[in-house]
């Protein structure tokens, strides 16, 4: 009877101790397994005498009983904490931020010249901008000679040209291509030449020694200048918008007759004035003319038979208007803050 007894509080708290289901099972195995302590006290019952045997049986029956049921209680309790644990473990607060997608960004410049590409693609223009089409280090002939600057022009000045040597400059346009194109198709040539020029100024912030430009050059036979005024006019209409109109001044540039400076409407202000475009309501984007029969002639197309054009503009430039950037240095920084506003 005592170790009934005993057994009994024993029991109570082992179960009170369990902290996992496999505990209790565990106990259950202790006591009411096939060895189990409270097992053995039943299968002991056929050993006791007769008169005792009802007394102690009904006891160690009550014993199971209770163990049952305390077990199943402890069971329910330890599923209950752990379910509560686990909800809280596993709870997803709603309101946390989502993760943010960083996505790449295109730098202004590839976009804009992305955009003036295809302009020009959709009127048949070729894109020449691979480096065995013209090296950036170029010679004095075609950076100058071939493009009609005489040695003594002051474009040839160390002031404004990085010289490698007497014959070997960083190219200050992308005019050499153009001429090195001619020298090895035949008309009729429909090419934009975009590329990386350098120019020794002053940096500030509308200067930079590395900056970019976008020549194009179309030679064929009867070209005019109407043809001129024609494709630029499409260009700024496809660029800047539907109803921006342009301007021809008259100018000089020794490698076109005539030369002009071409104007377009402001985009920002329509043409009213503005901070933009200095309240004149024009902002100049390009230069462009006739080629020189000369520049014809060396790059060895004969300007008795064929006419050409070209233009230049500078990308910086025109990215800088097209999207408000004031520092043309900020282009070339590459930093993350800038860039990731395009
Ligand atoms: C930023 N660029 C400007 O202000 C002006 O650039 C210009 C103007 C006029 C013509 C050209 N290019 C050119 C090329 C050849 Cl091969 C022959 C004749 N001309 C570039």
């Amino acid at each position: 009877r005592e170790k009934l007894e005993s057994m009994k509080s024993q029991v109570t708290e082992e179960i009170a101790k369990a902290v996992h289901l496999d505990d209790l099972e565990k106990i259950r195995i202790k006591y009411m397994g096939k060895k189990g302590l409270l097992t053995e006290v039943l299968k002991g019952m056929g050993k006791l005498p007769p008169e005792e045997r009802p007394v102690m049986g009904q006891i160690a029956n009550q014993l199971r009983d209770y163990i049952e049921e305390i077990l199943t209680k402890a069971r329910e309790d330890i599923s209950k904490r752990e379910k509560e644990a686990r909800l809280q473990r596993e709870k997803i607060d709603v309101t946390m931020p989502g993760k943010i997608r960083t996505i790449g960004k295109r730098h202004p410049l590839t976009s804009t010249l992305d955009q003036i590409k295809d302009i020009f693609l959709g009127m048949g223009f070729d894109i020449v901008d691979s480096p065995e089409d013209g090296p950036e280090v170029e010679l004095d002939y075609y950076n100058f000679e071939a493009l009609n600057i005489p040695k003594n022009h002051p474009s040839r000045d160390i002031q404004d040209s990085f010289y490698i040597n007497e014959d070997i400059v960083l190219r200050s346009q992308t005019s050499p291509v153009q001429i090195r194109t001619m020298e090895k198709h035949k008309p009729p040539i429909r090419v934009i030449v975009p590329g990386r020029v350098y120019r020794s100024d002053e940096v500030d912030a509308t200067h930079s020694p590395i900056f970019h430009q976008i020549e194009g050059l179309v030679v064929d036979k009867h070209v005019t200048m109407g043809d001129l005024k024609g494709v630029l006019g499409v260009f700024a209409r496809e660029f800047f918008g539907p109803n921006t109109k342009t301007k021809f001044r008259p100018s000089y540039f020794p490698f076109t007759e005539p030369s002009a400076e071409v104007d377009v409407t402001c985009f920002v202000c329509g043409g009213k004035g503005c901070r933009v475009c200095g309240n004149t309501g024009w902002i100049e984007i390009l230069g462009a003319g006739m080629v020189h029969p000369k520049v014809l002639a060396m790059a060895g197309v004969d300007p008795e038979v064929y006419s050409g054009f070209a233009f230049g503009m500078g990308l910086d430039r025109i990215a800088m208007l097209k999207y408000g950037i004031d520092d043309m240095r900020l282009l070339f920084e590459n930093d993350m803050r800038f860039i990731e506003q395009f």
